[in-house]
């Protein structure tokens, strides 16, 4: 199992290379199964993620070929089996968006539960109710979701609560379904606007994109297309935290700005200046960063997906912040290993009251999930001495080489395995 030794107390300055966002290829990835003709993916990441879902896709019989770093040719002509099994499942929740895929292409599809997972307990139901609501026969056995359909037909969808591999889930069935299908409480985070972006590319009709309303017209075939996948806003923010948190001066390339204006607001509250033009993103610090409170909510407002690393930089801030986290019940667990370097951090419920400190002092921690282990890479950055972060294959589902990118913003971060 592999580990970070990181030796903190350095600036960060110099230029890196944002990668595509996990979270826009994997449902794009998933989408091959649409249609029979070929699809060409390029800015596709190289994490751990990436991997589960091609090895996921392949075993139902997707061609999937990689060309140069980057760029995925995929083709699902026909599939085997439409069985998703639980090794390859329980390993990435994202898995369960081969469901609507399969059941609206295939007429049917058996996708293993995905399992419980650090961060809370993330059932399916709305992913299923909303299929049910298509006319999809499904029933839940042994651990497995078994569903059927002769055809999808569209129906009103409202969901209970903003999902957002659910409303992707239900977006790509609806593109083959028979007539109209309206997705109200649509999630509106720019993964969704990519994929829906692409959907349209492959001949889906849909409107209302980037909106919590969307209306889709089934159409009887998708067919091929090429797509860039956007950059990845989480990958940016963090490297904007850990800016803000070592003090520096860092350019970030292939970024998007404006997919992250709410991450971009609380820095600058911080106290971290930050231009952007085109897709280059420069921020520098030359301050300690001043305490911020945020409170996680669907798109636009604050990603819970930053939340551990918005916390780091609080950590060391002036002042004290109040955090809030409604989206995950469990998605604190970064908290004891922040503390085990020197921060002051009290949590009552759904709340962590952050109690700044002039520093923080490395030690030995360990990554609980994926970024609650970039919040301790951060604060690892800036804790005196040496920071030891164990189990960092957490890290590496969603962060395309961290450790070669912060190295050339000058950071002393070593990889070392058992
Ligand atoms: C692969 C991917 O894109 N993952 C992201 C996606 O996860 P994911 O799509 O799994 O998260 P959801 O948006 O579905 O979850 C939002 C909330 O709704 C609940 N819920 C969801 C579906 C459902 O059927 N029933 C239900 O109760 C969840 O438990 C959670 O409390 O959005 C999350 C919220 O922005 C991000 O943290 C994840 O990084
Ligand atoms: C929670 C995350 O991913 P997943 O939904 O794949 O677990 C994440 O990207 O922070």
């Amino acid at each position: 199992m592999d580990s970070f030794l990181i030796k903190g107390g350095r600036p960060l300055k110099g230029t890196v290379s944002i990668s595509g966002a996990k979270n826009a290829a994997l449902p794009i990835l998933c989408a091959s199964l649409l249609t029979a003709d070929p699809l060409k993916i390029s800015n596709v990441p190289r994490l751990r993620d990436i991997n589960t879902c091609l090895r996921l896709l392949g075993s139902l019989g997707v061609q999937c070929f990689w060309h140069g770093d980057n760029e995925l040719a995929l083709r699902a002509e026909e599939v085997n089996e439409p069985v998703a099994s639980y090794d390859l499942v329980k390993t990435m929740r994202a898995s369960i968006l081969v469901l609507g895929p399969l059941l609206a292409r295939f007429g049917e599809a058996i996708v293993s539960l995905p399992g419980g997972c650090a961060i809370g307990q993330r059932p399916v139901d709305q992913h299923i109710k909303g299929l049910q609501a298509m006319g999809a026969d499904i029933r839940i056995e042994k651990g497995y979701i078994h569903a059927k359909a002769t055809r999808l037909k569209g129906a009103r969808l409202v969901t209970d609560m903003v999902t957002v591999t659910g409303t992707e889930n239900l977006m790509m069935a609806a593109c083959l379904a028979d007539g109209q299908t309206i997705i109200e409480n649509a999630a509106r985070e720019p993964e969704v606007v990519d994929l829906a972006n692409m959907l349209v590319k492959m001949g889906a009709k849909i409107q209302g994109i980037g909106t919590d309303t969307l209306v889709i017209d089934g159409v009887e075939r998708l067919h091929g297309c090429e797509h860039t996948v956007m950059p990845d806003r989480i990958e940016a923010g963090t490297f904007l935290c850990a800016v803000a948190a070592c003090g520096g001066d860092i350019t970030l390339n292939n970024a998007d700005a404006d997919s992250m204006e709410a991450t971009i607001e609380k820095l600058r509250t911080a106290g971290l200046t930050v231009q952007s033009e085109g897709s280059t993103i420069r921020a520098s610090m030359n301050a300690r960063p001043k305490a911020v409170g945020f409170r996680t909510a669907p798109f636009p407002g604050f990603a819970t997906d930053m939340q551990a690393q918005l916390m780091a930089v609080n950590c060391i801030a002036e002042g004290t912040a109040v955090i809030s986290e409604t989206i995950f019940e469990n998605r604190f667990m970064h908290v004891q290993e922040l503390v085990r370097l020197g921060a002051n951090i009290e949590i009552d419920g759904h709340t962590a009251v952050v109690k700044g400190v002039a520093a923080l002092e490395g030690a030995p921690v360990m990554a609980t999930d994926l970024r609650a282990s970039a919040g301790l890479v951060i604060a690892g950055l800036v804790s005196a001495g040496e920071t030891r972060i164990d189990r960092i294959y957490h890290l590496d589902r969603g962060y395309d080489k961290m450790e070669e990118k912060l190295r050339l913003l000058g950071a002393d971060v070593k990889r070392v395995s058992e």
